[in-house]
């Protein structure tokens, strides 16, 4: 395995009027080159500080990040960040919205907004490119969050709870769009999350984190076959990955039995 990200006893605490938060304690782990990998625990176990830590907005307060073999002093190089709420500028049109990384980065505009199109068009929004993001629901406000994500062909996606907002239906879409953007691409993704249907149904691997403070309680391996469809959800496979995170959870008393 040719690792991507590479994270050795990191602690994160953070000072707060109350006194030091921990949320993060020696955690140790790697995500190989072209992974899907899920970081999945229930709220404040630290999930969005270790993929905020990964991508550089936060530094770690013990231990270190490696990124493609980089240590980090800010974003590395050839990443993409799709965040829980969508951050798109009212005032700009979902088209104008998708360029503002390649417009940061001084990208050939007309080549740019080519692709763009063609993204916003294979996420379905081809016909919605000109309007303002106040103009859409919230999943396809995600949707461009998401192609603004891509545009740049990022090398590794950073995802955190991205259709947390969703409606089921919604979400279940994205996560059959996402799983085949990623298959044909295969970028590194880390992907956080709390719900275990939805780390299993994406993942090649699963890192479960318990709180109080976070760590990385175990990382299941999900060997179930690709592409996958949303029917995959019916199969005795998918539900045996499901109940064993969930009796592992269960047995730290983080979810009831
Ligand atoms: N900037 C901050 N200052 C102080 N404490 C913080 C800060 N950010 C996060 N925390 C604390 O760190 C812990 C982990 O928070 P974090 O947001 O990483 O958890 P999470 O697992 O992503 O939660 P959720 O699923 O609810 O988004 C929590 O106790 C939280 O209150």
């Amino acid at each position: 395995m040719v690792a991507c990200v590479e994270i050795r006893a990191a602690g994160k605490t953070y000072s707060s009027a109350r006194g030091p938060v921990v949320a993060l304690a020696d955690v140790s782990m790697d995500v190989a080159e072209g992974e899907f990998f899920s970081l999945l625990g229930p709220s404040g176990c630290g999930k969005s500080t270790l993929l905020k830590c990964i991508a550089g907005l936060e530094g770690t307060s013990t231990g270190a990040i490696r990124v493609r073999g980089q240590g980090l002093a800010g974003p590395p190089k050839g990443l993409g960040m799709v965040f829980q709420r969508d951050v798109l500028l009212d005032w700009r049109t979902i088209l104008e919205n998708v360029l503002i990384t390649a417009e940061f980065q001084g990208l050939p505009k007309a080549e740019m907004t080519v692709r763009a199109r063609a993204l916003l068009e294979r996420f379905g929004l081809g016909a919605f490119q000109d309007r303002h993001p106040w103009e859409l629901s919230g999943g396809m406000r995600q949707r461009a969050s998401i192609c603004r994500a891509l545009l740049c062909e990022p090398e590794i996606l950073l995802m955190d709870e991205p259709f947390g907002a969703l409606d089921a239906m919604t979400r279940d879409d994205l996560n059959v769009e996402l799983t085949r953007i990623w298959q044909s691409a295969r970028r590194t993704v880390v992907f956080v999350t709390h719900s275990i249907a939805e780390a299993v149904f994406l993942s090649d691997r699963v890192a479960m984190m318990s709180p109080g403070p976070g760590r990385i309680v175990e990382i299941v391996p999900i060997d179930l076959p690709r592409p996958r469809l949303l029917s995959i959800r019916e199969t005795p496979e998918f539900a045996r990955h499901v109940a064993h995170i969930r009796g592992l959870f269960a047995a730290l008393g983080i979810v009831k039995e």
